[in-house]
């Protein structure tokens, strides 16, 4: 029989293994078919033979989908099936219908591979629940409900994710319920679900949910009230040997696709680590690491939620989910690290699995994953990394480590996937710099393979005044047909693969262009656009200003995180008031003479060790220099009006040249060298004084209140975060306080 011709759309086991009955030793028959000559196990790399067997589905047009699943599939962008989808689908869609046990690297696809099969096998004209998908968390869930809801798009299909704080108002008919074992239950058992239907059953993070005491008896639970046998999909990165006796109970007969221990981790992620001298060291080092570097978004995965509150109020900007947080609490972070509004997400063991956001390219373990018994979490370890280097894409994770445990720990996972973990200099920030960046430009470096969808914006009317295409995989602006749009006045492109701004000519109308997060390295095709009041390049990879002359319209100019080392060719955007040059290579404030008229310059993460040149900036009223070099604060005498000065995060020791700053209204001084203050008693306007984290010792009480005094204005002094004695606090707190009868906050905990 001709197995491993193109044509072949499905196989039939048996005839799988009598195919390799007389190519194939005793012991690899037996590795395939198991000693009962039921389960059927196919590896997925080192054995040509099967590689030919198994690779036949090269087209999604080849597994007899219904048409109105494959253009869900189109609208996914999805252009082939991946290695596991390649392997898994014609299988799963085999009649009559096996149990699978399915297993491949993070990011390699099985969520398409299941959602496939879920809709292929609804009959979208009964109105009955007819598949169940389990995951452990709300996240994943949600997730999981939005590929089934874009991949059933054009079909009748309806779904619904049963999580916590499900309004259970009436019964559910859904075709395809997505879920948590204990809302799943909840809904079965209320009779809100009936399962007299379910031909689909699917666990993802399958190890994970047989494994845990309480979702294990949940799912286990769920099964039993599915009365017919249903098809029980179990889908996973990895499989401990504790639960794969388990698994195969489950899942009865399945045929299973399994990975070497080998073959586990993921290629494209690089794995660094820190070695830090001591717990508290190992905090500063995480925050010198985010002063330093600009990553497009990172996770932070912690024991404890602590570290995002110390990192908040030294000025970092994270945010944390956790399991004890309300289910709308973690919706709300979740969407917005998944749009991008958030950049650092610290979490816990809650997000190691399944969460999909490509744009995530660092992944920190601060604390190593643990068993509950003690010991390293060898599977969490490859969840958490996973998170990163998404479907062949690049990505860094690195692990602080300070004692022994850590150290046992991380040299275990090392020896485990036999994969090197390289160590980052903790003392040596340049050094790391340069090899995290190395890496980040590697990756860069890729070709950019995606092509734009046609048609993409064809649901917009020729008259519409703006365009928002998000996240689209677009990857040239010619072939979006733009001049067809003569009223657009925003256009937005975020998130897309753009190299090249072009295409934009005709767009006479044109006001606000967001280019953020492509991949852009020179800027051209914008200077025609002369009605142009926003431009927003941030997240691309600029290293030259160039090419926006003459735009006297323009008023917000936004190059945040490229590789701009110099602040040129301004000149000409006479009108700009607000400029967001954060997160370059700047070391140099030059060149802004021109731009009389700017009133917000945001100047933070580059590598700039001196205000200067800004004496033009008459207008200026805020100025952001965080994370930069400084070591004083001088220069700033022009800037009149001058009203919020963030300076945190450089290694400044001397507060002075505030003089002419009469106006200002907050100064923060937060995370530097001062030991003391002096020349702030004129700021007559200041309402905040952020100086916490800094070398202030006990003798500074007089200081302060000389300083701060007299300022009737004054409403919050952070002072956290220095060496002042506790037992000294409750007498400053009364000092402060007769001296200053305006201050609502003194945080000096
Ligand atoms: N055939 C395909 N072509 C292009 N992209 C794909 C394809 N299949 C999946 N993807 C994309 O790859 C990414 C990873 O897929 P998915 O989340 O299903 O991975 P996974 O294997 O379930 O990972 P994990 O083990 O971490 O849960 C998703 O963004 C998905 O949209």
């Amino acid at each position: 029989m001709e197995i491993h011709g193109q044509n072949v759309v499905t196989y039939k086991l048996k005839d799988l293994v009598n195919s390799l009955e007389d190519h194939s030793s005793e012991t690899e028959r037996e590795r395939l078919m198991g000693r009962d000559g039921e389960t059927v196990l196919i590896s997925f790399a080192g054995n040509n033979k099967l590689d030919q067997l198994t690779s036949s589905i090269k087209r999604f047009e080849d597994l007899n989908l219904r048409e109105d699943i494959l253009t869900g599939v189109y609208e996914m962008k999805y252009s082939a099936p991946s290695k596991i989808q390649e392997r898994a689908l014609p299988l799963l869609l085999e009649d009559p219908p096996r149990n699978m046990i399915g297993q491949s690297q993070s990011g390699t696809g099985k969520t398409a591979a299941f959602v496939l099969t879920i809709l292929q096998r609804v009959d979208p004209s009964l109105p009955v629940t007819q598949a169940i998908c389990l995951a452990p968390t709300r996240e994943l869930a949600r997730q999981i409900i939005d590929v089934v809801g874009t991949m059933s798009k054009f079909t009748s299909i309806t779904s619904t994710c049963v999580i916590k704080n499900f309004d259970f108002k009436e019964k559910i008919s859904s075709h395809v319920v997505v879920g948590t074992p204990g809302s799943i239950l909840y809904a079965i058992r209320s009779r809100h679900l009936d399962t007299r239907n379910i031909k689909v059953f699917v666990l993802d993070e399958a190890d994970n949910m047989l494994e845990q005491n309480g979702l294990g008896d949940q799912s286990l639970r769920i099964k039993r009230a599915i009365v017919k046998n249903p098809q029980i999909i179990l889908f996973s990165a990895t499989y401990a040997t504790r639960v794969e006796k388990f698994a195969s109970q489950f899942a009865p007969d399945a045929v299973k696709l399994t990975l070497k221990k080998s073959e586990l981790t993921v290629e494209g992620i690089k794995q660094f680590y820190m070695d830090c001298p001591s717990a508290n060291s190992k905090y500063d080092a995480l925050c010198n690491f985010y002063d330093l570097l600009t990553v497009s978004q990172s996770i932070i995965f912690c024991k404890a939620n602590e570290i995002a509150r110390r990192m908040t109020e030294n000025g970092h900007t994270v945010v944390s989910l956790h399991g004890g947080m309300c289910s709308e609490e973690r919706d709300l972070i979740m969407d917005g690290f998944r749009y991008g509004e958030f950049k650092v997400l610290i979490t816990t063991n809650v997000l190691s699995r399944g969460i999909d956001i490509l744009q995530v390219s660092l992944v920190i373990n601060y604390d190593m994953p643990e068993l509950p018994e003690g010991g390293v979490d060898v599977e969490a370890y490859l969840h958490r990394v996973g998170r990163t280097g998404r479907f062949g894409r690049t990505g860094v994770s690195l692990n602080f480590v300070h004692d022994k445990d850590s150290w046992d720990k991380m040299n275990f996972v090392e020896k485990y996937f036999n994969r090197p973990i390289h160590r980052l200099s903790i003392d040596d920030l340049q050094e790391t710099e340069r090899i995290i960046n190395t890496d980040a430009e590697d990756s860069e470096d890729e070709p950019v393979t995606e092509t734009t969808e046609e048609g993409l914006l064809d649901d917009y009317p020729d008259d519409t005044t703006e365009v928002d295409a998000i996240h689209m995989r677009v990857a040239d602006i010619p072939s979006l047909g733009l001049e067809r749009f003569q009223n657009l006045q925003r256009l937005c492109l975020r998130q897309n693969f753009i190299i090249d701004v072009k295409g934009l000519e005709g767009l006479k109308e044109l006001k606000e262009l967001d280019l953020y997060d492509n991949k852009i390295s020179r800027i051209s095709g914008v200077n025609s656009l002369q009605t142009l009041e926003s431009l927003d390049l941030s997240f691309n990879k600029i290293k030259h200003i160039k090419h926006i002359e003459n735009l006297v319209n323009l008023k917000d100019l936004y190059f945040v995180s490229n590789k701009i080392s110099k602040i040129e060719n301004l000149d000409t955007l006479v009108n700009v008031t607000n400029l967001e040059l954060g997160a370059n290579r700047i070391r140099e404030i030059q060149n802004l003479d021109h731009l009389v008229n700017l009133e917000q310059l945001w100047l933070g993460k580059n590598k700039i060790t001196k205000l200067e040149n800004l004496g033009a900036l008459r207008n200026l009223r805020v100025l952001s220099i965080q994370s930069n070099r400084l070591t004083k604060l001088t220069g700033l005498e022009g800037l009149v009006n001058l009203e919020e000065l963030y300076t945190s995060h450089n290694a400044i020791e001397k507060i002075e040249g505030l003089e002419n700053n009469h106006k200002l209204t907050i100064l923060d001084v937060a995370s530097n060298k001062l030991t003391h203050i002096e020349n702030l008693s004129h700021l007559k306007n200041l309402e905040d004084f952020w100086a916490n984290g800094n070398q202030f010792g006990n003798e500074c009480f007089a200081e302060l209140e000389r300083e701060l005094g007299n300022i009737k204005t004054l409403q919050t002094v952070y002072l956290e975060g220095n060496p002042m004695q506790l037992e000294n606090m409750a007498t400053y707190r009364n000092k402060v306080r007769l001296s200053l009868p305006n201050i609502q906050r003194i945080d000096a905990t």
